[in-house]
C-alpha cells in the first residue's frame, strides 16, 4: 500500500484480459512479431479503455503495467508527448479540434524532433517551415541528409499526425524553433502523403516494440493553422506576434517526460530488477557456508547482500524521488499557467539533473542485479535483458544524460553566482544560502539528518569548487565557453552531487512522514544503507576537505555490514511490497510462487531453436 495507492483494482482489471497476460512469449519473437504483437496489444488497450471508461492517466497507466510489461508501445509517444504538447501549446481553437480525437485514439502522434545530424544541439536542427502568406500555409522542408527527422517512436509505420519541431521562416527571417501538427499518413489508406519520405529506422539496442522512424519533407505544405499558437501566432499576412513569454516554453514536452522518466522509467525498472534478483537469491542455494551443512541461500552471502541491498535501497530511493519529480512539475506547471515563470529554471534542471542521476544509477544497478543472478541472470527467462535494454534508453533520449547534467550545472552555478552576489537561493538550492558546517557530525548513530547533512556538505563544496574553477579558467584568459569545456567533467560530478542530495533528502522526508513504527524502522535502514553506501563509494568527496575523518569512514564501513545482516529478514517482504504482478516481471527467476527450475525447464523446451525445422537439421545431419 505504501506504493500502489489507489491503482490495484484497474490492474486486477488488466489481469483479467486474456489477451495482455498470456499469448507468445516475447522472447521466442522475431522483432517484426514483436512489434505486430505490440499492435494487437495497442488496439486491445484501446478497447479497454472505451469498455472500462478509463480516461484518467493514473487509471490507464495501471492497465498499461500489465498490457506492456517492460516495453513502450506507441502509445508512449502519443499519451506522453503528442497529446501534452497539443495540450501546453495549442491555443483553445486548436486544442478543441486536436485533443478529443487524439484522446480517442483517432488519431495516432509523435513528437519529431531529432534529426539524422542533430538530437542534442535543439538550436542546430535544420528542418524549415517557411510561411506563404499567398496560400496561407507553411511549407515544411528537410533541406539536407542531415536534416532528416530521425528516431521519434511510432513514426515508421503507426502514426498517422506528429509534431514537428522546425525554424520558422517568414520573409527571409528566422524566428527559432517552432512546434508545426502535421498530418503524416492518409486517415483512409495510411499511405503517407505525398511530399514525405517515410520509415523505420531499423533494430535498435531496445524499444522493439516501436517502429522509431525517419521523415523526409519535400516542400511540403501545411495549413497556417497548424502551427501550435498558444504562445506565438503567425497571422494570414505573416505578421509574427508572441506572448511576453521565455522562449523555453517550446521545450515543454521535455522538461515533461524528463520529470515522468524518473519514477516510470528509472524508479520501475530498477524496482522490478531488484525483485527479480532478490526473489530469486531466496531461492538459488549454492555451495557451502557450514561443512556438511545445506547449500545456503545465496542471500544469506554477505557479498551477495552487499551487491543487492544497496540497490534495493537505491530502488525506494528513485521510486519517492520520482514520485516527488513528478509532484514538483504539476506544480510549477501550474504556476506557469498561471503567468508565474519564476521556478521554471529550477524545474528544468531538476528534471535535467534528476533525470540523469536516476536513469544512469537505475541503468548500472540493472546490470548489477543481472550479473548477481549467475548464469540464469543471462538467459532471457530471466526478464532483466528485457528490463536493461528498455530501461537504458533512457540514459539518451529525452536528453542525453551528460548533456542534462551540464543543463543541470548551468542553473547551480547562476544560483551560486547569485548567492556571491546576495541574493537568497530557495527551494532545491536553498542550501547554497546556508552557513555549512566544516566538520561531519555523524556519530554511530548515524541519523538521518546527519547523513543528507553530510551529502548537503558534500554537494555545496563540489559546487563551490566548480564555480571558482570556472572562475581561474576565465581569469587565465580562456573565452567563457572554453572555460566551461574545461571545466565540464568537474560541473557533471558537481550536478550530480547535488541530485543525490535531493534524493537523500527525499528518502530522508518519507521516512520521517511514515507513521508506522515498524515500517519506519526498517525504512529507516534502507535510508541509512543508501547514505552509507555514497559516502563510501565516493568517499573522497567527503574526505578531500577534512569535511570526513578516517575514524568517521571506518564507522561508515561498520554500520553498512552490520545494516546488510539487519536488512536480510525483510529482504523479500521489501520486494514484494512494490506489488509487481508476475505479468509485469516477465521473469522466471522472479515468479512470485518461487518455483523457478521447473518453469525454467518448461520454457527451455518451448524454445523455437527445439523445434523440427529444415534447414537446421539439414545442416548438422
Ligand atoms: C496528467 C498527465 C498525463 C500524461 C500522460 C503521459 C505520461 C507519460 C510519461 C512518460 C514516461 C515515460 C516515457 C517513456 C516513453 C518515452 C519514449 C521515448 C520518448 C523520447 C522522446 C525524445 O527523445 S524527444 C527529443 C528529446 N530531445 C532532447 O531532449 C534534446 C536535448 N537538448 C535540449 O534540450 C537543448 O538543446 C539543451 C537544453 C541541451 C540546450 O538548449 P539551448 O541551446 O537552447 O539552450 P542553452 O544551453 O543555450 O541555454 C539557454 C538557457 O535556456 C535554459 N534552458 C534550456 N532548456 C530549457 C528548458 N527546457 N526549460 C527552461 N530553460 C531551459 C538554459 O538553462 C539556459 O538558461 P540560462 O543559463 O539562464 O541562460
Ligand atoms: C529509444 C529512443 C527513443 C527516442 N525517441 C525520440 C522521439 O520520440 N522523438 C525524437 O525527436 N527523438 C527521439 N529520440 C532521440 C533522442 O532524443 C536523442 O538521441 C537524444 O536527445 C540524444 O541526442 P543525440 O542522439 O544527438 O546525441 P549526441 O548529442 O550526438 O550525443 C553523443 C555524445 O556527445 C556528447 N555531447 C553532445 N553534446 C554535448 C555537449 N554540449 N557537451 C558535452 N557533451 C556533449 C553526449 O554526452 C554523448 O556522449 C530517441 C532516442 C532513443 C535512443
Amino acid at each position: 500500500m505504501l506504493f500502489k495507492g489507489g491503482g490495484l483494482p484497474h490492474e486486477s482489471l488488466a489481469l483479467q484480459e486474456k489477451l495482455f497476460g498470456a499469448g507468445p512469449d516475447y522472447n521466442f519473437m522475431t522483432r517484426i512479431e514483436r512489434f505486430k504483437n505490440s499492435l494487437v496489444r495497442v488496439q486491445h488497450f484501446i478497447r479497454c479503455c472505451a469498455r472500462y471508461n478509463l480516461h484518467d492517466h493514473a487509471d490507464k497507466k495501471w492497465f498499461e503495467g500489465v498490457a506492456f510489461p517492460n516495453e513502450v508501445s506507441v502509445l508512449g509517444p502519443h499519451s506522453g508527448m503528442f497529446i501534452p504538447t497539443l495540450k501546453e501549446q495549442g491555443s483553445e481553437e486548436q486544442i478543441q479540434k486536436w485533443v478529443p480525437q487524439a484522446e480517442k485514439h483517432q488519431i495516432m502522434g509523435t513528437y519529431i524532433q531529432t534529426e539524422l545530424g542533430h538530437g542534442t544541439f535543439v538550436r542546430g536542427l535544420e528542418t524549415t517551415a517557411t510561411y506563404d502568406p499567398k496560400t496561407e500555409e507553411f511549407i515544411l522542408n528537410s533541406p539536407t541528409l542531415t536534416s532528416i527527422k530521425w528516431w521519434p517512436g511510432g513514426l515508421g509505420r503507426t502514426c498517422n499526425f506528429g509534431i514537428v519541431m522546425a525554424l520558422l521562416y517568414i520573409d527571409g527571417k528566422n524566428y527559432g524553433m517552432h512546434p508545426f501538427v502535421v498530418q503524416l499518413r492518409s486517415l483512409k489508406t495510411h499511405e503517407p502523403l505525398p511530399g514525405l519520405t517515410m520509415g523505420d529506422i531499423g533494430p535498435k539496442f531496445g524499444f522493439d516494440t516501436v517502429d522509431n522512424g525517419y521523415l523526409q519533407f519535400n516542400h511540403f505544405g501545411i495549413p497556417r493553422e497548424n502551427m501550435l499558437m498558444k504562445y506565438c501566432q503567425v497571422l494570414k499576412n505573416g505578421t509574427y506576434t508572441k506572448q511576453t513569454r521565455n522562449p523555453k516554453f517550446s521545450y515543454g514536452a521535455m522538461i515533461f517526460v524528463r520529470s515522468m522518466v524518473v519514477y516510470e522509467v528509472a524508479g520501475q525498472g530498477l524496482a522490478k530488477a531488484c525483485t527479480i534478483a532478490i526473489r530469486y537469491s531466496a531461492i538459488r542455494r549454492q555451495s557451502e557456508l557450514k561443512k556438511s551443512r545445506p547449500e545456503p541461500q545465496i542471500l544469506d552471502y554477505q557479498t551477495q547482500q552487499y551487491k543487492l541491498f544497496p540497490l534495493l535501497a537505491l530502488a525506494y530511493a528513485v521510486w519517492f524521488t520520482g514520485v516527488r519529480m513528478k509532484e514538483i512539475y504539476f506544480m510549477v506547471n501550474n504556476e506557469i499557467k498561471q503567468g508565474h515563470t519564476e521556478r521554471l529554471p529550477e524545474l528544468h534542471a531538476i528534471s535535467s539533473g534528476l533525470k540523469a542521476f536516476t536513469t544512469s544509477m537505475a541503468s548500472w544497478g540493472i546490470e548489477r542485479c543481472r550479473l548477481a543472478c549467475g548464469g540464469h541472470g543471462y538467459s532471457a527467462a530471466s526478464g532483466l535483458p528485457k528490463i536493461y535494454v528498455n530501461a537504458t534508453g533512457g540514459c539518451t533520449y529525452e536528453g542525453e544524460n551528460t548533456v542534462m547534467l551540464l543543463q543541470c550545472a548551468r542553473f547551480l552555478m547562476n544560483i551560486y553566482g547569485g548567492v556571491k552576489n546576495g541574493r537568497r537561493p530557495s527551494g532545491s538550492v536553498n542550501y547554497l544560502g546556508e552557513r555549512i558546517s566544516s566538520r561531519c557530525t555523524l556519530t554511530s548513530e548515524f541519523t538521518l539528518k546527519s547523513l543528507a547533512d553530510a551529502f548537503k556538505h558534500r554537494a555545496a563544496r563540489m559546487i563551490k569548487e566548480a564555480s571558482e574553477r570556472l572562475n581561474r579558467l576565465q581569469a587565465s584568459g580562456n573565452d567563457p565557453e572554453d572555460s566551461w569545456n574545461l571545466n565540464s567533467v568537474v560541473l557533471t560530478k558537481a550536478a550530480e552531487a547535488h541530485c543525490h542530495y535531493y534524493m537523500v533528502l527525499v528518502f530522508e522526508s518519507v521516512v520521517e512522514s511514515v507513521e508506522d513504527n515498524c515500517v519506519k524502522d526498517i525504512l529507516r535502514q534502507l535510508c541509512q544503507l543508501l547514505a552509507l553506501c555514497g559516502i563510501q563509494e565516493n568517499s573522497g568527496d567527503f574526505i578531500q576537505d577534512g569535511f570526513l575523518n578516517n575514524d568517521q569512514l571506518e564507522l561508515v564501513k561498520q554500520k553498512q555490514l552490520s545494516l546488510l545482516s539487519e536488512i536480510r529478514p525483510n529482504a523479500v517482504l521489501l520486494v514484494d511490497a512494490f506489488e509487481f504482478h508476475d505479468v509485469q516481471l516477465g521473469s522466471i527467476l522472479g515468479r512470485f510462487d518461487g518455483n523457478v527450475y521447473e518453469n525454467l525447464f518448461k520454457w527451455a523446451k518451448k524454445t523455437p531453436l527445439n523445434k523440427p525445422e529444415d534447414l537446421i537439421h539439414r545442416l548438422l545431419r
